[in-house]
């Protein structure tokens, strides 16, 4: 079990990373003071089958009175309704403060269930329990929320988990779709801060996409890595933290105009990060960033283009949302070369529609 500290100066937490982390749950809650505390799990009907009992039932003969409730499976779960439907159940189970929430899933489960936590009685502790790969970056780092039908994650709050526990043995029964989602957002995390962490997942691209438990390891752990190193700057995204959003302005214009749940949220930022080499490119901030961040995103069975039938105008305007705007200025990450990136505002519509035209192309 590998261990990184996510250091905040008034709430420092562990992430493990390892397999079979599930049994030793409950010394991990114990290491927190939470003894006996009741736990609501909240997972989502395609996880909760195939991990529920190996979670609940440690738990359960260590002396936890732990309660269970599921969502269904995919992004359409983001809502308030599920919201309100899961603090009906916090309520009839009896949590009360002395409680904790335990979100076992992907980023769905991660973002709904903190957000819960952060809500249900103004705010109770949570604990991470990812297991899509996509939730290396979902679990770190306290963004929590859930979707509007004109925005991603537009409600929500900042609410750091107090424990991550990534069993990395989860990820054998991903869909490879979702595999390969997990790691746009891996690639990202790497584009983002350290051309060698690129170059070494073009070298381990085999070894990663089978799942190879080394390997595997080695990618959450530098991608955890980059993401709490920047966490750690920027707890609430005053500056610094908004590189983690690079691909994430086409992205999650992409997810909502789209419907959520077309396009995976790694799928959509695979292609918002291609838009953006193409933007930087365009505006003359890189050169050389286009084509190696296609050939890598290729590599990893990962779309580089978008519909053809989505508007020019419902994807404007929901970039106009995106929240790293200020006063109305379209907001960009963008690569100055392979491994670092800016903010750009006030990116003029001219060169981001002329973007949208060159990603245009998967005809799905
Ligand atoms: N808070 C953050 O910082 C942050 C960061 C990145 C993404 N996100 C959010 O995360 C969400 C996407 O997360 P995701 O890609 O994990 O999606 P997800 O949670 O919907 O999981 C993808 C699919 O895989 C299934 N699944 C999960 N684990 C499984 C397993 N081990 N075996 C078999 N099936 C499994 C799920 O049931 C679901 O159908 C988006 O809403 C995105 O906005 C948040
Ligand atoms: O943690 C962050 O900060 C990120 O931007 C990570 C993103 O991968 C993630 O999708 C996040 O939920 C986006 O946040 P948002 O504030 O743009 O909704
Ligand atoms: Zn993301």
């Amino acid at each position: 079990m590998k261990k990184l500290t996510v250091r905040l100066p008034e709430r420092s937490y562990p992430i493990y990373i390892g397999t079979g982390l599930y049994q030793q749950l409950p010394r991990l809650l114990d290491d927190l003071g939470w003894s006996h505390r009741p736990l609501m799990v909240v997972t989502d009907t395609q996880v909760g089958p195939l991990y529920g009992k190996a979670v609940i039932q440690p738990l359960e003969e260590a002396g936890f009175k732990v309660g269970l409730v599921t969502v269904p499976a995919g992004e359409v779960s983001k809502s308030l309704s599920s919201l309100e439907q899961l603090t009906e159940t916090c309520i009839q189970f009896g949590l009360d403060r002395s409680g904790a929430v335990l979100a076992l899933g992907g980023g769905v489960i991660g973002d709904l269930a903190g957000f819960l936590a952060a809500t249900y009685m103004r705010g109770i502790p949570f604990v991470q329990l990812p297991t899509t790969l996509l939730a290396h970056d979902s679990s770190v780092g306290g963004k929590v929320g859930v979707n509007h039908a004109l925005g991603k994650n537009m409600i929500g709050a900042f609410h750091q988990p107090s424990l991550v526990v990534f069993d990395v043995d989860t990820l054998h029964t991903l869909p490879e779709r979702e595999v390969s989602s997990g790691f746009a957002e891996v690639i990202k995390h790497a584009l983002i801060r350290d051309t060698t962490f690129v170059d070494w997942l073009a070298d381990h691209r085999s070894q990663l996409l089978s799942l190879e438990s080394d390997s595997l390891g080695q990618a959450i752990m530098k991608g955890c890595r980059v993401k709490a190193e920047i966490v750690a700057q920027d707890e609430r995204e005053s500056g610094l933290r908004a590189v983690l959003n690079y691909g994430h302005t086409i992205g999650h214009a992409l997810e909502s105009v789209s419907g959520y749940g077309c396009y995976t949220h790694g799928e959509a930022v695979a292609i918002g990060m291609v838009g953006a080499a193409m933007l930087g490119e365009q505006l003359g901030l890189a050169t050389g960033v286009l084509a190696p961040t296609e050939k890598l995103l290729k590599s990893f069975r990962l779309p580089i283009r978008f519909m053809e039938k989505l508007s020019d105008e419902a994807l404007l305007n929901a970039m106009k949302r995106d929240k790293k705007v200020r006063q109305g200025g379209y907001t960009f990450v963008l690569p100055t070369s392979v491994g670092s990136v800016r903010i750009l505002r006030d990116v003029e519509e001219r060169a981001i529609l002329q973007v949208l035209q060159q990603l245009r192309g998967d005809t799905r």
